[in-house]
């Protein structure tokens, strides 16, 4: 069920990048000085990720990260670019408040998933379900397994990545609900595809369900605030940067207030961020004053790391780190990831130009 990442191949890689002709001129007309691009490998397979590939930028006010999936539409991962310029350019705004964190429970075995639930000092755990590696009942096992290692106290999330149909989630989400026993779900992230889907599963099941690729994907941020959802996921980097996201959910809220009674919680994750971009999320969830856990606990996922020093996790927590500073001896990215970061900067580019 588990694909693990070779133990030959767990460092970090970190090279200097450098552009094409039209990537030049944008990084030049943004105030990007210097930029590297960068791979770490994954302890597991994640969302069919063995190992996190992007761009660190870095401009007068630092470091920023650009690290689009690389199956993101260009204008997704313009987004995410024009968010990395900004932090670079502007910088963070200190200081950042440590927020209380998820763990996030890949599609990993009971056992495994039992011992990083333990491992964290987390009271709030996200398991990932309905991966196609996988069945419901093996989703069921994890949850118990979450749940026994958690205590009856703990929250339990669950995160099916669009992977159902209205159907199949009306006919999982009890089971899983049951699964987590005390207080069931907290909320189910992104069931189904549509945020027609998603209220009408709510409503149908009277399970919270948050959005997450409605909002990073389908840019419909504002419809999500007021459309009755329990919850609203909020990624930094793929809104835009730190400032951006504060402001769409600012926004967001404003034009809903007049209709909708309760605000969804908002939840500050991660996507799969370095320290870099975890800094960015620490950044957000400072602004937003959220009181949810927050996904941001994802470095446990990687085998190594890009930073001298990454923001610190203790007792389910995220700890800003002060000075963000790139490691000086890690081995050279393969020619073949340096050249499809070019490729996409141009794209990104072209995109640009357009504007
Ligand atoms: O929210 C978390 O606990 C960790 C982050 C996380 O789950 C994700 C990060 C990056 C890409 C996404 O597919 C995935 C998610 O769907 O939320
Ligand atoms: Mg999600």
């Amino acid at each position: 069920m588990t694909s693990h990442v070779e133990d030959s191949g767990s460092s970090a890689r970190l090279s200097p990048f450098e552009p094409g002709p039209d990537g030049a001129e944008l990084f030049t007309a943004q105030g990007i000085e210097r930029a590297w691009v960068f791979a770490v490998p994954m302890r597991v397979k994640f969302r069919n990720i063995t190992v996190r590939e992007g761009l660190i930028l870095q401009g007068s006010a630092g470091l920023a990260e650009a690290a689009p999936f690389r199956n993101y539409p260009p204008p997704v991962a313009a987004t995410w670019f024009a968010g990395a310029f900004a932090v670079a350019a502007r910088g963070l705004p200190a200081p950042l408040s440590p927020v209380p964190l998820n763990v996030t429970v890949p599609v990993v075995d009971p056992d495994t998933a039992a011992r990083l639930v333990r491992e964290s000092g987390c009271s709030t755990a996200k398991v990932k379900v309905a991966d196609p590696r996988s069945s419901l009942e093996d989703d069921i096992a994890r949850i118990r397994a979450v749940r026994a290692a958690l205590g009856a106290t703990g929250k339990i999330r669950v995160d099916a990545n669009a992977a159902w149909s209205l159907a199949e989630a009306t006919a999982a989400l009890p089971r899983l609900g049951e699964a987590a026993g005390p207080g069931g779900l907290q909320y189910a992230e992104q069931p189904c595809q549509t945020l027609a889907e998603l209220v009408e599963l709510q409503r149908a099941t009277g399970i919270p369900v948050a959005a997450d690729e409605t909002i990073r994907l389908g840019g419909q941020l504002t419809e999500v605030l007021a459309s009755g959802l329990a919850a609203a996921v909020i990624k930094a980097m793929p809104l835009g940067g730190p400032a951006r996201a504060a402001a769409l959910v600012a926004d967001g809220l404003r034009a809903a207030a007049p209709g909708v009674t309760s605000a969804p919680l908002l939840v500050v994750s991660s996507a799969l961020d370095t320290g870099v971009g975890l800094s960015a999320g620490l950044a957000l969830a400072t602004q937003l004053r959220t009181k949810a856990a927050c996904g941001l606990g994802t470095l446990r996922l990687c085998t190594d790391s890009i930073l001298t020093a990454d923001p610190r996790i203790e007792n389910g927590f995220l700890y800003p780190v002060e000075t963000l500073e790139l490691k000086g001896n890690l081995p050279p990215v393969s020619p073949e990831v340096q050249q499809w970061w070019r490729n996409r900067v141009e794209q990104v580019a072209a995109g640009f130009a357009r504007l």
